[in-house]
């Protein structure tokens, strides 16, 4: 048996500090639930701070009789709050407290053209939680988290799960929408110089359609493996490639290749 413990003052930070660690998963969870509640759009949509009733009085509860349970909204607000994720004002006339939105909270909202909700919904779903509860396992027997807990490779799995391919593939288009532009700013010159580009691993082609959209003089190769590529949209100047990377890559200019 280890020897007794003397609690002092660092002693009890370091307990604080494991407490924190045990519950760092609560952050995500009411993320999610808040995203799943569409919580960030129904403030948006009264075009400024709520109250509690306000917004339950929104919450689709998909026909169900039951009204939702305002406490346990205010617990998962309250938190959120205090990761300012939303912000919360006290009216001085002791009325209801409101809510509204903050920079963090405009990064959820649903249907926006620069958004992290499908993201928060792929990072969390049980499909994508499980292979970080494979930790050990990984240290003990080597291999790969994803495999562990699903049985076979994360593309593998994709390919056979049309559900899983959707979910995954949204997460990633959005965070392509989001640095697109960057991208297209950054590589200006270069991307002026070329005529034909090749996104290895592109996803769904969002990345590469900006790229064309801001340069119609390139020709777009999005190229992914069969089962992504089956499922994408059109988008003018891109042709969609399904092949496995290491079997070859098309013919172009230049490629480019983000987060393989
Ligand atoms: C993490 S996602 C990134 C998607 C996109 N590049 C982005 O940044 O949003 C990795 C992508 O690589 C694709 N991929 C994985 N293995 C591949 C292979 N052997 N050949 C072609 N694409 C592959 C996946 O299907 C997936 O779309």
């Amino acid at each position: 048996m280890v020897g007794t413990i003397d609690l002092d003052e660092e002693m009890l930070q370091g307990q604080a500090d494991i407490w924190r660690f045990i519950y760092a998963f609560a952050d995500s969870m009411a993320l999610k639930s808040v995203v799943e509640l569409r919580i960030a759009n129904i403030i948006h949509s009264h075009g400024g701070a709520v109250t509690l009733s306000q917004i339950a009085s929104c919450i689709n509860n998909g026909g169900s009789r039951t009204p939702p349970d305002i406490n346990c909204l205010s617990r998962i607000m309250r938190l959120l709050v205090r990761r300012k994720v939303f912000a919360v004002q006290h009216p001085s006339d002791g009325g209801e407290p409101l809510y509204d939105l903050t920079h963090s909270s405009k990064w959820i909202l649903h249907d926006s053209k620069l958004t992290l909700a499908p993201q928060i919904m792929a990072q969390t779903h049980p499909w994508l939680m499980a292979p970080w509860h494979c930790f050990s396992r990984c240290v003990k027997e080597g291999g790969v988290a994803f495999k562990k807990a699903h049985g076979s490779e994360i593309w593998d799995f994709a390919s056979e799960k049309p559900e899983f391919n959707g979910l995954f593939n949204n997460a990633m288009a959005c965070t392509a929408k989001i640095a697109s532009s960057a991208i297209v700013m950054g590589y200006k010159e270069g991307l002026s110089r070329i005529g034909s580009l090749v996104n290895v691993g592109g996803g769904t082609g969002g990345l590469i359609s900006e790229i064309v959209k801001a340069n119609p003089h390139i020709k777009g190769i999005n190229s992914d493996l069969p089962h992504v590529v089956s499922t994408v949209p059109e988008y003018p100047g891109v042709c969609h490639i399904g092949d496995d990377m290491f079997h070859g890559i098309p013919n172009g200019d230049a490629i480019i290749i983000k987060v393989l």
